[in-house]
């Protein structure tokens, strides 16, 4: 049994982990990493890539099948050993980077173990071994959620841990949950060819605010059933399994439970380190600092369930590690807008604060009359753009709309650079761009706050360029 020393140690090397490691050594601290597997990330091996794979081979074979709308004949035949095979292979070459990263890792800063608190500075892991640290980082990720009746159905579970390791696609799919997670690889199973339903307890999809959720609803629901404020019961059939709920069952080869992640932190012994917890028992920290009231610890990435996003997980780790080196000299970041995409078709997106009350107003613009949708046949969804009422400031946005994961990115820029809606219309929109649709919620924020649009520029509509204002 040994005892390491070290400035800081960072449990998981995650994304947020991996960061949190570089950025102490960066800044002086001697480091170490304890991971139970060192396995990539969760954004390489079972999150962000494989899934943005299998909707990429989805949107070719709905691409094939939409082409006929366009006059050129096309019929997909789906190959869905061959299409798992292409997100394996494709998926593995990220997680080669991630290990080659890890593997380049000055000698002895990687502990393959498990890692709990024994007091605040004090690590015990389940090698037996213990670490003894200045400051530590946690960045334990987070799993995903297995709600109790679907443990009598476990071998016919899917979570985002095991989907992409199918060999094959199943011919049908229930899914549980209409997160970003359920909604993404509902439509991409959808649309590679498997029967799918989709059940959520709630009331919106991906986290949308109402009327987004709903526009996105209208435009999947037309491919497969989505069950909102449903919570089916599930039970054993045949060789497959059931759902059932009020007036209806549904009977599947396979469940993909996609029903929230919640940190890593219950193996944790959280209460030995002496730390505050939430009523999810989540540590109180400071989103400017990442530590965690004022003990010698940071936590970073989804185990903190703040902004459980890949960007958010790099920079948290960043900061975190950084402070965990200099500690107790903190420096403080301010946080970027907020940026939540789901990959769905057309996309959902929210950006920054979407108000509630007065003081505000609402732009809008409709898809469903937007020139370059129009020529793309993706005539689908809306955009909300919220501004201050008193200097049409722009704070936040929501969208559902083709094209949504460009237009929120520059949403989310405007809104950080503190735009107004004039100020943004002030910028270049090319011609005939999904961009321009932008601008027809940008004019309607300026009627609305009284602001002038620039007035060397002729906004108004060209034609066949904005969206139509949408009623309501
Ligand atoms: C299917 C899916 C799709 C996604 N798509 C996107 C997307 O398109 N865009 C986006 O921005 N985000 C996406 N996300 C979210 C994104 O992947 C996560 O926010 C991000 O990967 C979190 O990184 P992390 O470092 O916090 O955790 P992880 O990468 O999960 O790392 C946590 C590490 O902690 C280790 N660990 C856990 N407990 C212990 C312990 N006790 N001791 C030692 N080590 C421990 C684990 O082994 C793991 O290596 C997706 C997530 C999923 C599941
Ligand atoms: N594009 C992206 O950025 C992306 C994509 C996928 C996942 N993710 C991340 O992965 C994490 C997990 O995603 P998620 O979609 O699973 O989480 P989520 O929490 O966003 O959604 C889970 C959904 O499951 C529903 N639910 C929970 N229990 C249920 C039950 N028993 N029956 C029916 N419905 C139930 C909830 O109402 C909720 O709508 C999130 O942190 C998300 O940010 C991000």
């Amino acid at each position: 049994m040994a005892t390491y020393n070290t400035d800081v140690a960072v449990i998981g090397a995650g994304t947020a982990g991996l960061a949190a490691e570089h950025h102490a050594r960066q800044a002086g601290a001697t480091t170490l990493l304890i991971d139970p597997a060192f396995a990539g990330t969760t954004c390489a091996t079972v999150g962000c890539m494989p899934s943005k794979l299998l909707i990429a081979a989805a949107d070719a074979a709905h691409g094939a099948r939409k082409a006929r709308d366009l006059g050129v004949m096309a019929e997909p035949r789906v190959d869905g050993r061959a299409v798992l095979k292409r997100v394996r292979r494709l998926r593995d070459d990220f997680v080669r980077g991630v290990r080659q990263s890890i593997d380049a890792l000055p000698e002895g800063t990687c502990l393959k173990a498990c890692a709990r608190f024994e007091a605040s500075g004090v690590l015990v892991l389940d090698t037996g071994d213990r670490v003894e640290a200045r400051a530590v980082v946690i960045a334990t990720g987070a799993g995903p959620a297995l709600p109790k009746p679907y443990e009598a159905v476990k071998d016919h579970l899917l979570t985002n841990e095991t989907i992409f390791e199918l060999e094959d696609l199943p011919e049908s799919l229930g899914v549980i949950g209409a997160g970003p997670l359920g909604l993404e690889l509902a439509q991409a199973m959808h649309r590679l060819g498997v029967r799918v339903k989709v059940f959520d307890a709630g009331d919106r999809l991906a986290g949308l605010p109402p009327r987004a959720s709903e526009a996105l609803h209208r435009v999947l629901t037309k491919a497969f059933l989505i069950r909102l404020g449903c919570k089916p019961e599930p039970s054993e059939r045949n060789a497959g399994v059931a759902l059932t709920w009020e007036g209806g069952e549904a009977c599947f080869d396979k469940l993909l439970v996609a029903a929230g992640r919640p940190p890593n932190l219950s193996g944790l012994d959280l209460e030995k380190a002496g730390l505050e917890l939430d009523e999810y028992g989540t540590p109180r920290f400071d989103p400017g600092t990442m530590q965690c009231g004022d003990a010698p610890i940071f936590i970073a990435g989804d185990a903190n369930h703040d902004r459980p996003v890949l960007h958010e997980a790099s920079d948290e780790g960043t900061v975190a590690g950084r402070n965990a080196a200099a500690w107790p000299d903190l420096r403080r970041t301010a946080r970027k807008v907020p940026l939540s995409i789901a990959f769905t078709r057309p996309e959902g997106a929210v950006i920054g604060s979407i108000p509630d009350g007065p003081g505000h107003v609402c732009g809008k613009v409709d898809y469903g009359d937007q020139g370059r949708a129009k020529v793309e046949g993706r005539v689908q969804g809306l955009a909300h753009i919220y501004a201050r009422a008193s200097d049409g400031r722009l704070v936040g946005a929501a969208l559902c709309a083709p094209g949504g994961e460009h237009l929120a990115h520059l949403l989310a820029w405007a809104i950080q650079c503190e735009m107004t809606a004039s100020d943004m219309l002030g910028l270049p929109f090319y011609h005939p761009v999904l961009e321009e649709g932008l601008k027809t919620a940008l004019r309607d924020v300026c009627r609305q706050a009284g602001l002038a649009r620039p007035w060397q520029r002729n906004d108004d509509p060209l034609p066949g360029s904005d969206g139509g204002v949408p009623e309501g």
